[in-house]
C-alpha cells in the first residue's frame, strides 16, 4: 500500500482517522486545531480559486475588441474611358499598420471619362454627382468633415493636356468645383504622371497582398521580408509595368523610384507607355493601316468575320497618339473584320519597335527594362479581357493562343448570339484586345511560355479592387511609415495570456511549497 503514490496514502489514512472515535485518538485541544487548519485551508483554497477566476476575467475583459473608430477616404480614378469613385476605410487606432485599409464602396460614374468633356467642361463636374452622393450615404455623417477626397486623372487627361493644356485645366477646375460642394475634406484634383500611376498600382497590390509585412523569424530580432509582386495595369490610353528587379541597376534612372516602407528600401522599376492603352493602341494600329493601305476601306484581321464598323475620322485622328497619321480628308473609315488571330498578331507586332536600344536591354521603343523577375499581378483591362476569354487561370501560353485563335475566327453573328448581354463595344473588340494583350506581354515586355504562369490576372485582392487609387491615398495620407513602428515584442493577447499562465504557475508553486513545508496539521496527523 505504501508503494502507491503519497496522495493516495494520505487520503486513505485520513479516512481511517476519521473513522476512529475522536475522544480515544485526540484530545479536545487537538480537535479544535484540526478544525482551525481545515478552515484556513478552505479559506486559502477559496481565495486561490477566486484569484484565478479574477485573473481570467481581467484577461478576457481586457482582450475584448474595443468598438472600432473608423476613418474614411475617397479617391476618384478619372480614367480615359470612365471615372470610378472609391471609398476606403480603416480603424483609426491602426492606421499605420499594414493591410488595414479596405475598400468599402466603388461607384462607376455614368458616361465617359472626364477628358471627353472638352467641348462642354461644366458637364465633367456634374457627371460625378451621383457617385459622390453615394459616398455621402456610405460614410457616417460625423466622419464627413474628416474624410479626404483626392482626384487623380490618368492618360485621357494626359493626352488632353498635350493637345490643349488650357482646356485640360478647365476640365480639372470643373471637377474641383463640383467636388468642393460636398461636405468632405477636398484635397485636390490633378493629372498624375505615368510613373506615379505605375508606382501607386505596385504599392496598392503589394499592400493588399501583405507583402510589406516584415514577418519575424523564430530567431529574436531577425526580420525576414516577403518578395514583392510586380504590377501590370492596362488602361484605355496607357499601360504600366512596375516591378522590383533582382539586381541593382544604374541605367535609365528616370525609370526607377525609391521607396522606404515599413523599414525596408525598395528600388522599383516602372514605365508607363502613353498611347499603348488598348483603346489608343487600336486607333494607332488603324491609323497606321489606313496609311499603309492608302485607303479608308480596311480589311482587319483583329475583328470577327462579318463585323463591319464605320469609324469617324474625328474619333480616329482626334488624339495626339494618331494626329500625325492624318492623310485623308475622308470623314469615315470603313472596317471589315476577317477574324484571323495570326495575321492580327503579325499586324500588331509592328507597334513594338525592338530594333534600337540605347541601353543594355529594352522592352520596346527604346525604353529600358530590366530582366523580368517574380510574380506579376495583371489588372484593369488585362483582367477584363482575359476574364471574358476564360483565360485568367490558364497557365499554358499555347492554350491561351489556341483559345484566342478560336474566338477570333467565330463569326460576329455567332459571337453576338452567344453573348447577348455584353456591351457591343467591348464584345466587338475582344479579339483585338486579347491579341494585343498577348503581343504586348510577349513581344513588348518579353514574357515567354516559361514565365507566363507568373502572371496572375486579378480584379480584386481581399475585397478591394486592384487599382492605383489605394496606393495614392496611402501615400498622400502618410499612412505607410518609412520605419517599422517600434512595437512591444508580444501582442496584447499573448501578453495577458502569459501573465495568467505564469500567475497560475507561481500560485501552484507557492501552494505546493506550503503543503510540503508547512504541512497543515490535519494532513500531518493523517500521515502519522
Ligand atoms: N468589361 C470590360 N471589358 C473590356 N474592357 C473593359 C471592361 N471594363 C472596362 N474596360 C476597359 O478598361 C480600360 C480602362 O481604362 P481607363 O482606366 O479608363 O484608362 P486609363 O487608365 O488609360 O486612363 C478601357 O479601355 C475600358 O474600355
Ligand atoms: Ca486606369
Amino acid at each position: 500500500m505504501h508503494n502507491k503514490g503519497l496522495g493516495i496514502t494520505v487520503l486513505q489514512e485520513f479516512k481511517w482517522t476519521k473513522k476512529m472515535p475522536l475522544d480515544t485518538s485526540l484530545g479536545k485541544g487537538s480537535k479544535q486545531k484540526i478544525s482551525w487548519s481545515k478552515k484556513v485551508l478552505i479559506i486559502l483554497g477559496f481565495l486561490f480559486v477566486l484569484g484565478a477566476v479574477a485573473l481570467i476575467t481581467v484577461a478576457v475583459v481586457q482582450n475584448k475588441p474595443l468598438p472600432k473608430n473608423m476613418k474614411y477616404g475617397i479617391v476618384l480614378d478619372a480614367g480615359s474611358s470612365h471615372t470610378s469613385v472609391y471609398v476606403y476605410n480603416w480603424p483609426a487606432e491602426k492606421e499605420n499598420d499594414t493591410g488595414v485599409v479596405q475598400q468599402v464602396e466603388v461607384c462607376k460614374v455614368d458616361g465617359p471619362g472626364i477628358s471627353s468633356y472638352s467641348k462642354d467642361v461644366e458637364k465633367a463636374g456634374l457627371s460625378l454627382q451621383d457617385c459622390m452622393n453615394t459616398a455621402k450615404q456610405v460614410i457616417p455623417k460625423k466622419e464627413h468633415r474628416d474624410t479626404p477626397v483626392y482626384l487623380g486623372a490618368t492618360a485621357g487627361m494626359r493626352l488632353l493636356s498635350l493637345d490643349n493644356n488650357k482646356i485640360a485645366d478647365k476640365v480639372l477646375l470643373s471637377v474641383e468645383k463640383s467636388l468642393r460642394l460636398y461636405p468632405f475634406d477636398f484635397q485636390g484634383c490633378r493629372i498624375i504622371t505615368g510613373q506615379e500611376e505605375g508606382a501607386y498600382g505596385w504599392i496598392s497590390i503589394n499592400y493588399m497582398l501583405g507583402n510589406f509585412k516584415q514577418s519575424s523569424s523564430w530567431m529574436p530580432f531577425q526580420q525576414t521580408s516577403t518578395e514583392t509582386s510586380g504590377a501590370l495595369d492596362l488602361g484605355g490610353a496607357s499601360t504600366q509595368i512596375t516591378f522590383e528587379p533582382t539586381d541593382s541597376i544604374n541605367e535609365s534612372p528616370e525609370n526607377f523610384m525609391l521607396f522606404r516602407l515599413y523599414g525596408k528600401t525598395y528600388n522599383v522599376y516602372t514605365h508607363s507607355f502613353l498611347c499603348y492603352g488598348k483603346d489608343q493602341a487600336l486607333r494607332l494600329r488603324l491609323a497606321n493601316d489606313v496609311k499603309n493601305a492608302g485607303s479608308t476601306n480596311l480589311q482587319n484581321p483583329c475583328f470577327n468575320p462579318g463585323y463591319v464598323k464605320n469609324m469617324s475620322a474625328v474619333d480616329l485622328y482626334g488624339s495626339p497618339c494618331t494626329a500625325k497619321y492624318k492623310l485623308f480628308s475622308s470623314s469615315f473609315i470603313l472596317i471589315t473584320g476577317t477574324g484571323d488571330y495570326h495575321q492580327c498578331q503579325q499586324n500588331l507586332q509592328d507597334m513594338f519597335n525592338k530594333t534600337e536600344c540605347p541601353y543594355s536591354r529594352c522592352s520596346f521603343n527604346r525604353i529600358f527594362q530590366p530582366e523580368l523577375s517574380g510574380n506579376f499581378g495583371a489588372f484593369s483591362a488585362f483582367y477584363f479581357v482575359m476574364n471574358f476569354l476564360n483565360l485568367t487561370s490558364e497557365k499554358d501560353l499555347s492554350k491561351v493562343k489556341e483559345t484566342l485563335k478560336e474566338f477570333c475566327s467565330e463569326s460576329w453573328q455567332q459571337v453576338k448570339e452567344k453573348f447577348p448581354d455584353i456591351k457591343e463595344k467591348y464584345l466587338s473588340e475582344y479579339c483585338f484586345s486579347g491579341t494585343y494583350i498577348l503581343t504586348l506581354l510577349e513581344m513588348g515586355y518579353g514574357f515567354t511560355s516559361e514565365n507566363w504562369g507568373n502572371i496572375n490576372f486579378l480584379r480584386k485582392i481581399k475585397g478591394s479592387d486592384a487599382a492605383w487609387t489605394l496606393g495614392y491615398m496611402l501615400n498622400l495620407t502618410n499612412m505607410i511609415p518609412a520605419e517599422l513602428p517600434s512595437s512591444p515584442p508580444l501582442s496584447h493577447a499573448s501578453y495577458v495570456g502569459l501573465m495568467v499562465l505564469f500567475s497560475f504557475l507561481l500560485a501552484s508553486v507557492v501552494f505546493i511549497g506550503w503543503l510540503y513545508f508547512w504541512k497543515p496539521r490535519c494532513l500531518q496527523k493523517g500521515i502519522i
